[in-house]
C-alpha cells in the first residue's frame, strides 16, 4: 500500500513591497497579532515580508510577545557578503531572524532585469543560510493569449531551480504569479491556478520524483483577497498565497489566513 502523502501546512505570505514603514509595520503587527488566534496561526502558517527598513522592528514584536507569526524579506543579494553597495545578503537576514525570501518576484524580473540564472543563486544563496526561498514564476499577458503559460512557467522553474538537489527542492516554496494578475484586480479562475500550479507540481515530480514533489508547497499570487481565497484554496495543487495589496490590511490579510472558516460556511 502506498503511504499517504504528508498534509502540506498551508501558507499565507504577505508581500508588502514598497510600503509602511517601521511605526505602520508595527501596527499592523500588532493588528494581524490579535485578529488570528493561536489554533489559526497554527493551522495555517501566516508570514509578513516587509521591506527590509522594518524587519528589525518586526523581531522585536514576534519575539518579545512570541507572535506565531514568521517574516522575512522580498529579495536578498546571491553574494554571501562584501563590496556590493546597497545589497543585503542572507546571513545579514537570518541575524534578524527571517526564515522565508522572496527570490524572482516579476517586479523584480521586470524593473532590475532578473533572469532564471540571478534567480537561481539568490535561491542557492538563501538554502545556504537556512532560509527558504519563495521562487516566484509566472507568464505576462502576451504569453497567456497564446496558452503558452504551462510550457512558459516550466522553463522558468527549470532555470529557476537548476542543480538544486532533491533534498533542496522539497525545503523551497514556488509561487505561481501570472504578471497580468497582479495589482490589477484580475483574479485567474480558480482553475487557472490549479492548472499552472498542478503542472508546476508534475515538473518538479519529472525532475526530482514524487514524494519531493508532493513535499513543496506552492502557492498562488495575483489579486488574493478574503473574497476569492477559499476558491483558490480548494484547488488541489494550490497550498497557499503570495498576497500583494490585500496584506497592507490586517483585518482583510486575517481573513484571507482565517480561510478555513469561509470554506466551512
Ligand atoms: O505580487 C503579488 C504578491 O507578491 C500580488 O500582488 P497583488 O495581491 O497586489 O495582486
Amino acid at each position: 500500500m502506498a503511504t499517504p502523502t504528508p498534509a502540506r501546512r498551508p501558507l499565507m505570505a504577505g508581500n508588502w513591497k514598497m510600503n509602511l514603514n517601521h511605526r505602520e509595520a508595527n501596527l499592523l503587527i500588532q493588528k494581524l497579532a490579535a485578529s488570528l488566534n493561536e489554533k489559526q496561526l497554527t493551522d495555517v502558517e501566516t508570514v509578513v515580508l516587509p521591506p527590509y527598513t522594518d524587519l528589525r522592528t518586526v523581531q522585536t514584536l514576534v519575539d518579545g510577545d512570541k507572535l506565531l507569526i514568521g517574516y522575512g524579506a522580498q529579495d536578498l543579494s546571491p553574494h554571501k557578503g562584501g563590496a556590493y553597495t546597497g545589497e543585503i545578503s542572507a546571513a545579514l537576514l537570518t541575524a534578524l531572524g527571517c526564515t522565508y525570501v522572496v527570490v524572482g518576484h516579476s517586479e523584480r524580473r521586470t524593473y532590475h532585469h532578473e533572469d532564471d540564472a540571478l534567480v537561481n543563486a539568490k535561491a542557492k544563496a538563501a538554502l545556504a543560510s537556512e532560509l527558504t526561498p519563495i521562487v516566484c514564476v509566472g507568464e505576462g499577458l502576451d504569453i497567456r493569449e497564446q496558452d503558452g503559460q504551462v510550457a512558459y512557467v516550466r522553463g522558468q522553474l527549470d532555470g529557476s531551480l537548476a542543480g538544486l538537489t532533491a533534498e533542496q527542492v522539497a525545503k523551497l516554496v514556488v509561487a505561481y504569479e501570472p504578471v497580468w494578475a497582479i495589482g490589477t484586480g484580475k483574479t485567474a479562475t480558480p482553475e487557472n491556478a490549479q492548472e499552472v500550479c498542478g503542472a508546476i507540481r508534475q515538473r518538479l515530480a519529472e525532475v526530482h520524483g514524487q514524494e519531493t514533489a508532493d513535499q513543496v508547497r506552492v502557492l498562488y499570487g495575483g489579486s488574493v483577497k478574503a473574497a476569492n481565497i477559499a476558491a483558490i484554496m480548494a484547488q488541489p495543487d494550490v497550498d497557499g498565497a503570495l498576497v500583494g495589496g490585500a496584506s497592507l490590511d490586517a483585518e482583510e490579510f486575517a481573513q484571507i489566513c482565517r480561510f478555513p472558516e469561509h470554506i466551512a460556511r
